[in-house]
């Protein structure tokens, strides 16, 4: 961010401040997007078929009369936000879906409700008031756990009939299914493979894309026993519940989708470590695809490297895990053993790595 802009001391004074306050508010427009996914303003404009008034809107969602007033400027900072499109119907003013508003419909196979609801869960946000405790420990805790007593992961895990998890595994999903967009550009990587590990697959969503297109693939999916636990498969897709850190059954490619970023450097390398045992029976052939953000600081995309920067902030606090940067990536790899990779971007703001043994 450049400041050294043209203009009096006065003009730089106010652009200051306005920098300033849109940092300090810029939590209000994630949490107007939290309530319209809690109140189901979207899944309201959807049924209906087309653009609502706010009254329609007030009276579909069964809000109070006092609120209608309220759910107007709600809908006024979505709209500036890009959430919703105003337009006009028998000359009032009416609220159209927008694409990202499409992508938060409950019930299409791409939605990112669950999402919004968990990266905005009080759990997630609580631990920031004691960042400033967190950096006076010595303790190598990631901030949720030593705001919390615990960590992320065993505060999801404690009861897995609880929403906790199924918010995670939602969030999850939804993200997986971006990657039947990105199947159609990298479908070269799958090509020729017989058998695939999807290490840390959650409820398998990549999986089943995986195997929706290469059913002769024969794909396992290994995570933690309480996450697998209700899954059936089919023949050529089934689940096993694990420990990533202790085993991963041997496959011709082993697939890391959003899990390298949860851990830190020694986690990781041991993940890659297993991950290369895995696929020693195929010698040469073998290969890791990894899924994962590459930071660049130097795109001139100020957008996408703010949100890689997000991603970072939310491993680092929750699991002391980390997005990492091309040179990181290299080291990392070629830690584990490895002899080669290619990285390749994916699906906006991710990249696709393949590794060679
Ligand atoms: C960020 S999610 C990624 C899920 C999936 N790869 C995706 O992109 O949708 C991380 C996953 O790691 C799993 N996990 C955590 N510790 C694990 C372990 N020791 N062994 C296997 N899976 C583990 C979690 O249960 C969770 O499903």
């Amino acid at each position: 961010m450049d400041f050294k802009s043209n203009g009096s001391e006065e003009t730089q004074l106010y652009h200051a401040q306005i920098h300033l306050y849109k940092h300090v508010y810029s939590f209000i427009s994630s949490m107007a997007l939290k309530s319209a996914v809690e109140l189901g303003i979207v899944d309201a404009i959807h049924k209906h078929g087309k653009p609502m008034t706010v009254p329609e809107l007030a009276s579909s969602l069964k809000l109070h009369p006092s609120k209608v007033s309220v759910l107007y400027r709600f809908l006024r900072l979505l709209t500036h936000d890009g959430f919703f499109a105003k337009t006009t119907v028998k000359e009032e003013t009416a609220y159209a879906l927008t694409p990202p508003s499409k992508l938060l419909i409950n019930g299409e196979s791409t939605c990112f409700a669950p999402l919004v609801k968990g990266i905005l869960h009080p759990c997630s946000l609580d631990m920031w008031h004691s960042s400033k405790k967190w950096f006076s420990e010595e303790k190598d805790l990631a901030l949720y756990e030593s705001a919390m007593g615990e960590t992320f992961f065993n505060f999801l895990n404690k009861d897995s009939e609880s929403d906790k998890l199924g918010l995670l595994q939602g969030a999850m999903a939804a993200d997986s299914q971006m990657f039947k967009l990105a199947l159609k550009d990298c479908s070269h990587v799958f090509e020729g493979l017989e058998s695939l590990v999807d290490v840390a697959g959650g409820t398998g969503v990549v999986s089943k894309l995986i195997h929706e297109e290469f059913p002769h693939i024969k794909c396992t999916v290994l995570d933690q026993p309480q996450v697998v636990a209700n899954l059936s498969g089919t023949q050529n897709l089934n689940f096993v519940g694990g420990d990533m850190f202790k085993s991963i059954p041997p496959a011709d490619a082993v697939l890391l989708k959003w899990v390298l970023h949860d851990w830190d450097d020694e986690l990781s390398l041991r993940i890659l470590k297993n991950c290369k045992e895995a696929i020693s029976g195929k010698g040469k052939k073998g290969k890791i695809i990894i899924i994962d953000e590459s930071i660049d600081e130097t795109s001139d995309d100020h957008e996408l490297t703010e949100l890689q920067l997000h991603f970072d902030m939310v491993m680092m606090t929750l699991h002391n895990g980390k997005e990492r940067e091309k040179k990181e990536w290299k080291k990392l790899i070629y830690d584990a053993g490895f002899s080669s990779y290619k990285i390749t971007p994916i699906c906006g703001f991710k990249s696709l790595i393949e590794v060679y043994p």
